[in-house]
């Protein structure tokens, strides 16, 4: 874990630490908890402003010191640009002198610094360097060691700091010999390409390693639209033979590369004379590069109107690649424009593995865009997509003159700049380019190996180019979190919405959802919503029946189409309410997250009743679905099975439990939604009073037009439960399995879950009246023997 002590967000530690996974904390004015029992939480503590350190009161300062020592944790620190200029002014307490706002040029490593280790010194970074606030170091002590050093524009104009004109220190290392603390102080942000690098080095050195990256890096430039393009920006003969030679370079470097080409064999044949030659050319060194098929007309896959059609073409590109002599086995392949890939086009998916046995491929639109340090990948019906980085080349990146911003813009981002931290932060890198990056200037050539011999000149990595297959193993054993898709809402993002079917609409998501826990009332409140005009809920299921459970279980691989499926396109979307109710949503772990994805402006229903009543009423619902260990077990044995039982039973045990700790499972939907989008509805008055709840949980969804439950309700006594009224005098109610007829619990068991839920029940309590709820007359009666003072529960409470 890393502390990092910010006072406003003006250094951009994010880009940095995108390239391991960490714990950050973010501290204002007092100290954070360091310890947790007698282990140190953090790894190594961060100051954007040194001052704060140096100006600590007394007292967080010894702690936090005495914490370093005892822990050997580091600090990083960086100076802060200042008004005034301080000539030799005294870092207070330490041998060391500052001398501040300086412009520098020309900066330069301490090569064997032990602190390098991405980094690699040896070399002088001519020219003038970001920023003219540079503060700079003298030290008067053993302790300090330069790291990085620069030397002061226009020194003539500074006679003053003649002595350090050449070889001033900018970053500086305490070795720990004056205080038995490890520091490294940076004289200036994280703007200088070069200080995020020994940023990342200052955290693995401080933290022994443990805050480290992998100094391996995998490269695959793709090349899409192969014979996709006008004449004029088609490969000759020649531009082929410059790939190759490049190529081979680059090899040099990163062994193993090639560059893997993505054709539309449509396009064949269809430039200029020495185009057409260039074509033809590049199919007979066709064995130099990687392939994958693009799509035969470059049409993107959604624009297809029916699956067919999409076949046939998959097809001509198949049997355009086996005439010509083109490797068809890479398992990989990439969709013009992302479209298809995400927001998922389910078709583009079949034809894939059933055509290509793909099992890879690359975009760079999950779950967005940008910010480009947050894209991912997922994996969705056996196909592992990867996320894809940006270069800086597109389509019409042709001419170096033309390039957007000149040149330089180009340099800069080889130099230091984006396309080099993009390799530098990226464990995994894939590129696309364009056929016609590659041809004219050739600008593709240069940016790659003009950037990969930058990485080699200054930084340590190691690189390597492999196959796609094995590429998208590596990244996901790297981060296996991320084989689980997250599906977002693809009307939440224009580019989304471009590549998504057009044939399908966000409108035929639910606006509102019922979450449960199961055997609240859940039925009930689900069939009562149904009744509304304006209201209108899922298709049935024909596995679990009126409900979806999409966002719990197995379904939620099964994508966004198959979930949007369950609803009707409605006529007008305004005036239609679309929901849902799966009663397992309310306790599933990743359920909260992944609806937030999906709906987050949904508004979610939950209902509740005596955690204790309820976990009875499921006992007897799983008994009467023939669950055989409920069957061969009292509810006490149930509720009591320990360690010692079989897993089923403890199992069952969790089920049973679990869903009523409500408030545990509240505060994780509080996470994700504000409460204003939650209703809590007490489910006793949804038995006993149906009208008044409904009343309420229609204001609460603003629906227009208010239904009179009164006239649709009646208490049916033979059912002893309300029920709808149809036909003027009859009523419809419930099936028989809700409502069912079953002894009252046992006394034992009810003196259990009383002290079982109490601490949960307590919770609760206080969670409600938080949320300015009335508090149910259940939950008061559950409480009413509450330990005074809320002692310690006798009974265990936990799962
Ligand atoms: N109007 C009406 N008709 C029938 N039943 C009603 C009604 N209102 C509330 N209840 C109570 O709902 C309990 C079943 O809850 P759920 O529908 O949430 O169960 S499930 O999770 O969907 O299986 C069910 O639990 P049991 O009594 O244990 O069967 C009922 O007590």
């Amino acid at each position: 874990m890393l502390f990092v002590c910010q006072e406003i967000l003006t250094i951009d530690f994010q880009t940095v630490f995108s390239c391991f996974r960490y714990k950050l904390e973010v501290v204002g004015k007092s100290l954070p908890i360091l310890t947790n029992v007698d282990k140190g939480k953090y790894g190594v503590i961060v100051f954007e402003n040194m001052d704060r350190y140096l100006t600590m009161d007394k007292w967080n300062r010894e702690l936090l010191d005495k914490y370093c020592r005892q822990y050997q944790v580091g600090i990083i620190g960086f100076m802060s640009p200042r008004e005034e200029s301080l000539i030799g002014a005294q870092l207070r307490g330490f041998p060391l002198h500052i001398h501040t706002n300086f412009k520098l040029k020309d900066a330069e490593l301490k090569a064997d610094s032990p602190v390098l280790r991405i980094t690699r010194g040896g070399d002088v970074l001519w020219g003038p360097l970001p920023g003219n606030d540079w503060t700079v170091f003298s030290p008067n002590h053993s302790t300090y060691e330069p790291l990085a050093m620069g030397s002061i524009q226009a020194p003539e104009d500074s006679p003053a700091y003649g002595g350090l004109s050449t070889n001033a220190i900018t970053v500086i290392r305490d070795c720990g010999e004056f205080d038995g603390i490890q520091r490294i102080l940076f004289g200036s942000g994280l703007d200088f390409w070069l200080h995020r690098l020994l940023f990342l080095d200052a955290m693995s050195f401080l933290s022994h390693g443990r805050l480290s990256t992998s100094l391996q890096r995998y490269i695959q430039v793709d090349i899409d639209d192969i014979f996709v393009g006008q004449k004029g920006t088609r490969l000759t003969p020649s531009d082929v033979d410059s790939i190759i030679e490049t190529q081979n370079r680059i090899r040099t470097i990163v062994p193993g590369f090639r560059f893997n080409m993505g054709y539309s064999g449509k396009f064949f044949n269809h430039g200029t004379e020495e185009e057409n030659k260039g074509d033809e050319y590049l199919l007979q060194h066709a064995d130099e590069f990687t392939w994958f098929g693009h799509m035969w007309s470059h049409q993107q896959p959604h624009l297809y109107e029916n699956i067919s059609l999409l076949e046939a073409d998959m097809l001509l590109n198949k049997k355009f690649a086996i005439e010509h002599g083109i490797p068809t086995d890479s398992g990989y392949s990439v969709s013009p424009h992302h479209s298809g890939v995400y927001p998922v086009h389910e078709a583009l998916y079949e034809m894939w593995k059933k055509l290509w046995n793909i099992h890879v491929t690359s975009t760079e639109e999950y779950p967005h865009l940008r910010p480009a340090r947050l894209r991912r990948g997922f994996i969705h019906r056996g196909i592992m997509v990867l996320p894809r980085q940006t270069c800086g080349l597109y389509t019409h990146t042709i001419f170096i003159d033309k390039y957007p911003g000149g040149r330089s813009t180009l340099d800069s981002s080889i130099k230091g700049g984006e396309l080099f931290q993009t390799i530098v932060f990226n464990r995994i890198n894939i590129f696309m380019t364009h056929m016609s990056n590659y041809g004219n200037d050739r600008l593709a050539l240069y940016t790659f190996e003009a950037a990969t011999k930058f990485l080699q000149c200054w930084t340590n990595l190691q690189f390597q180019s492999i196959s796609a297959l094995q590429l998208a193993e590596k990244y996901f054993r790297m981060y296996p979190e991320e084989s689980e898709p997250v599906w977002g809402n693809p009307c939440d993002d224009q580019r989304h919405m471009k590549i998504w079917s057009q044939n399908k609409t966000c409108d035929q998501l639910p606006r509102f959802l019922v979450l449960g826990p199961q055997k609240t009332g859940t039925t009930a409140l689900y069939t009562f919503l149904s009744m509304h005009p304006a209201i209108v809920s899922n298709y049935p299921s024909p596995e679990t029946f009126e409900e979806i459970q999409f966002f719990n279980g197995k379904n939620y691989y099964k994508g966004l189409d198959w979930y949007m499926n369950f609803f009707p396109v409605p006529k007008n979307s305004t005036s239609k309410f679309l929901f849902e109710k799966s009663a397992t949503y309310f306790d599933g772990e990743l359920v909260p997250r992944r609806v937030h994805a999906l709906l987050p402006k949904a508004k979610l229903v939950i209902i509740i009743i005596s955690p204790a009543k309820r976990a009875y009423s499921w006992y007897q619902h799983v008994r009467s679905h023939g669950d055989p260990t409920a069957l061969n077990h009292t509810f006490y044995q149930v509720l009591t099975a320990g360690d010692a039982q079989s897993k089923a039973l403890r199992d069952l045990r969790f089920r049973c439990l679990s869903p009523g700790m409500y408030a545990h499972h509240l505060d994780r939907w509080l996470l994700y939604f504000p409460p204003q989008q939650i209703s809590v509805i007490d489910g006793e008055q949804v038995r006993l009073d149906p009208v008044t709840s409904m009343s309420k949980l229609q204001h609460f969804l603003k629906i227009r037009p208010i239904f009179d439950y009164s006239l649709h309700l009646r208490y049916d006594a033979r059912k002893g439960f309300f029920c709808q009224v149809v036909n003027g005098d009859h009523t419809k109610c419930l099936g028989r399995s809700k409502g069912r007829h079953y002894p009252t619990m046992d006394s034992q068991s009810a003196k259990y879950l009383q002290s079982f839920y109490m601490t949960h029940n307590i919770a609760l309590e206080k969670l409600l009246k938080r949320l300015g709820y009335p508090i149910p007359l259940w939950l008061e009666e559950d409480l009413s023997d509450r330990p005074v003072n809320n002692q310690a529960v006798e009974m265990s409470n936990s799962l």
